[in-house]
């Protein structure tokens, strides 16, 4: 297991800071699809691997939005998403972390319904509580929909693209929704238990068609994270390292050591079923050294999580040879 850097604002200081952390691998993470040439592809590779570190992660991926809701543009992006898929292949990236949420807004993806609620110190962290929610929270146009219409959808989605995968060597691994709440505001999310899971895993039984194992998302819905880990093996293609506290109705975004789950426990389940891939650290509260709003992804918290994992994986794997 090796641990890849993310950095939401993909400049020279982030990659140089990430390496200085000894972090070797990176992610990149962009929720508004990604370099859809094979050339701007391989120039991000390229501003990366300048830095001193390898673009191993792609995040978020090629726009989905018509895929996940069977709307009509959906063939032009599944289009889109196969040459993606190939330009990844092409460059050696091994690795793409997508999501089936409806992509109406970004308001109504990652549903919170606070970003200042206070952790450690006041340290500004999110809170998403199921009574606080309001309709208007997601404004959006669609229909209604259900569950076995997302499925449908997946199903369309994946025996179209997971052949190209295989080919391309390109591991697929699905996020799960977050909250892992159904419907929200009328739109339903079908990632959102370890049996959807394992249905997904069975639409398309490949090996490349996995998931991530989003340690904040299975403590949502309240799955044990060791037996998740156990349980989905050798199909977890990326991991994401956090916790929370609480309940799925009503539950608030915690620093990795101060959580409800046990995190040496945690990283010794990924050394017991022989893990090999990716693991990245998720969202961090805000600390007082940085300013702006709460997102999930200041460099301050990611640098602190990184080395708490670093000791926790010196710890469970012994000290890496340098
Ligand atoms: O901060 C985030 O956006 C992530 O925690 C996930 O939501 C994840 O990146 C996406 O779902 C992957 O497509």
């Amino acid at each position: 297991m090796q641990i890849a850097g993310v950095a939401k604002h993909l400049n020279k200081t982030n990659l140089k800071l990430l390496k200085q952390l000894g972090v070797e691998d990176f992610v990149y993470y962009s929720m508004q699809g990604m370099p859809s040439t094979l050339d701007e592809l391989s120039a991000t590779k390229d501003l990366i691997e300048n830095c001193g570190l390898r673009l191993a992660v792609i995040e978020g991926g090629p726009p989905i939005d018509q895929i996940v809701l069977g709307k009509e543009g959906r063939d032009r992006q599944i289009h889109q998403y196969i040459q993606s898929i190939q330009h990844m292949g092409q460059l050696g990236i091994r690795v793409l972390c997508y999501n089936f949420m409806p992509q109406v807004t970004s308001a109504a993806m990652v549903v919170r319904t606070s970003m200042a609620f206070e952790e450690r110190g006041g340290a500004l962290t999110s809170q998403y509580r199921k009574i606080d929610l309001r309709e208007e929270d997601i404004a959006h146009n669609e229909q209604p929909t259900t569950d076995e219409q997302m499925w449908d959808n997946i199903e369309y989605f994946l025996k179209r693209v997971v052949p190209v995968a295989e080919q391309e060597e390109v591991l697929l691994a699905m996020h799960p929704d977050d909250p892992p709440l159904s419907p929200l505001c009328s739109l339903a999310r079908v990632m959102r238990s370890v049996e959807h899971f394992d249905r997904l895993l069975s639409i398309v039984d490949s090996p490349v068609n996995g998931l991530t194992l989003c340690q904040g998302c299975f403590a949502e819905m309240g799955a044990d994270l060791p037996n998740t880990i156990r349980h989905f093996k050798e199909r977890i293609h990326f991991v994401h390292f956090r916790d929370i506290q609480g309940t799925p109705t009503d539950f608030y975004e915690t620093f990795p050591d101060n959580g409800s789950n046990d995190m040496l426990d945690v990283i010794s389940t990924y050394r017991d079923i022989d893990y090999r891939g990716f693991i990245r650290v998720d969202h961090v509260p805000l600390l007082a050294t940085e300013s702006g709003s709460y997102d999930g992804y200041g460099m301050y918290g990611h640098t602190f999580a990184i080395g708490y994992l670093k000791g926790l994986m010196e710890a469970v794997f012994g000290k890496p040879a340098s």
